[in-house]
């Protein structure tokens, strides 16, 4: 659905803030777009709904580039503002109106309006000035404004940013609600590693303006988890660190508060593991103890995010 072809964006100071980056977003996906501070995550984003043309390279929205017919691809894309784009004195109703008549091909009634105010939980607060708007409240109506135009794809940027833990929720329900119902696309950015985590099939994680990592999280986390690694937790975890060490398939054993940290040799088969649970199971037993919990570890999101960008720090 959108493709970036080698972009590149130098800005009027010379300074390069994004290198040959090539961004593959199918229909459908939950795209998390990840890096640290000042990777070129707004810049990027900036060139994908048609804000800043990139120096060079090109943007592919359904096959269309972005330059060659921007009028369809406006109506494709939905964008959330950024904190400073609300406009205080209207209520939230009459802002959706507001943006609704910019959309002169596609002009929506006033029921779409209700609608989106009910889709986002606003109906209540329809007639309320945005100014007296929480945090979060703003975020649900940007994100009904960047539905006005039934867009096929919606871009934002770090859209839980200074959201209490409910608030951060809601967003993140409302957003996987609309990619499955509305079947919108969703390309979001976020440092926060759980909304990632939570709401994303994809992800692609860039720094100093430079590709590090794209993929489904699935795919990246085989991918860091190089050692197949369980979790276990027994009635004696000293002695069975004893015992464990002897199968001579476990690389390493770690305590991890309660738990052990078993680690694997690499490239087993998945029945070589079976064997070694097995083993492990049966050895504990004759040494008179009990496994008396057992988890294949995964990574977590932070854990991918950390080891992606010390590889190139
Ligand atoms: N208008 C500009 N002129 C020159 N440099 C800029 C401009 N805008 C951004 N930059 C620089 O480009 C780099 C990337 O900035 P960008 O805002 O895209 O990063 P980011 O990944 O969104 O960062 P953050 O997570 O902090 O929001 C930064 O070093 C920034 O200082």
């Amino acid at each position: 659905m959108i493709e970036t072809k080698n972009v590149t964006k130098i800005y009027k100071n010379g300074f390069q803030a994004v290198t040959n980056l090539n961004l593959k977003i199918e229909k459908g996906d939950v795209f998390g777009f990840l890096g640290p501070n000042g990777a070129g995550k707004t810049t990027t984003i900036r060139m994908l709904d048609g804000l800043l043309e990139p120096t060079s390279g090109e943007i592919l929205v359904n096959g269309i580039d972005i330059r060659e017919n921007q009028t369809e691809i406006k109506n494709m894309v939905g964008v959330v503002p950024e904190s400073h784009g609300y406009y205080y004195w209207m209520t939230a109703k009459e802002y959706l109106q507001y943006f609704n008549s910019l959309f002169h091909n596609q002009n929506v009634d006033d029921q779409y309006i209700d609608y989106l105010l009910q889709r986002v939980g606003l109906y209540e607060k329809r007639d309320v000035i945005v100014g007296q708007f929480s945090r979060g409240m703003k975020q649900r109506l940007g994100i009904a404004k960047a539905l006005i135009n039934k867009p096929e794809i919606i871009f934002l940027d770090e859209p839980t940013l200074g959201l209490d833990p409910r608030g951060q929720k809601e967003i993140q329900q409302l957003l996987s609600d609309i990619n499955k119902n509305e079947k919108i696309t969703i390309f979001i950015t976020s440092h926060m590693l759980k909304d990632i985590e939570v709401m994303c099939n994809k992800v692609c994680i860039i720094q100093n303006g430079v590709l590090v990592e794209q993929g489904s999280i699935q795919e990246l986390q085989k991918k860091y988890l190089t050692h197949y690694t369980l979790l276990i937790e027994t009635d004696d975890n000293e002695k069975a660190i004893d015992v464990l060490s002897e199968i001579e398939e476990i690389r390493q054993i770690d305590r991890c508060n309660e738990k052990l940290e078993v680690k694997f040799v690499k490239d087993l088969s998945e029945e070589k593991i079976s064997n070694v649970k097995q083993k492990m199971i049966h050895k504990l037993y004759e040494s008179g103890m009990d496994m008396k919990e057992m988890s294949v570890k995964t990574l977590s999101m932070e854990d991918i995010f950390f080891r992606a960008t010390e590889k190139e720090a």
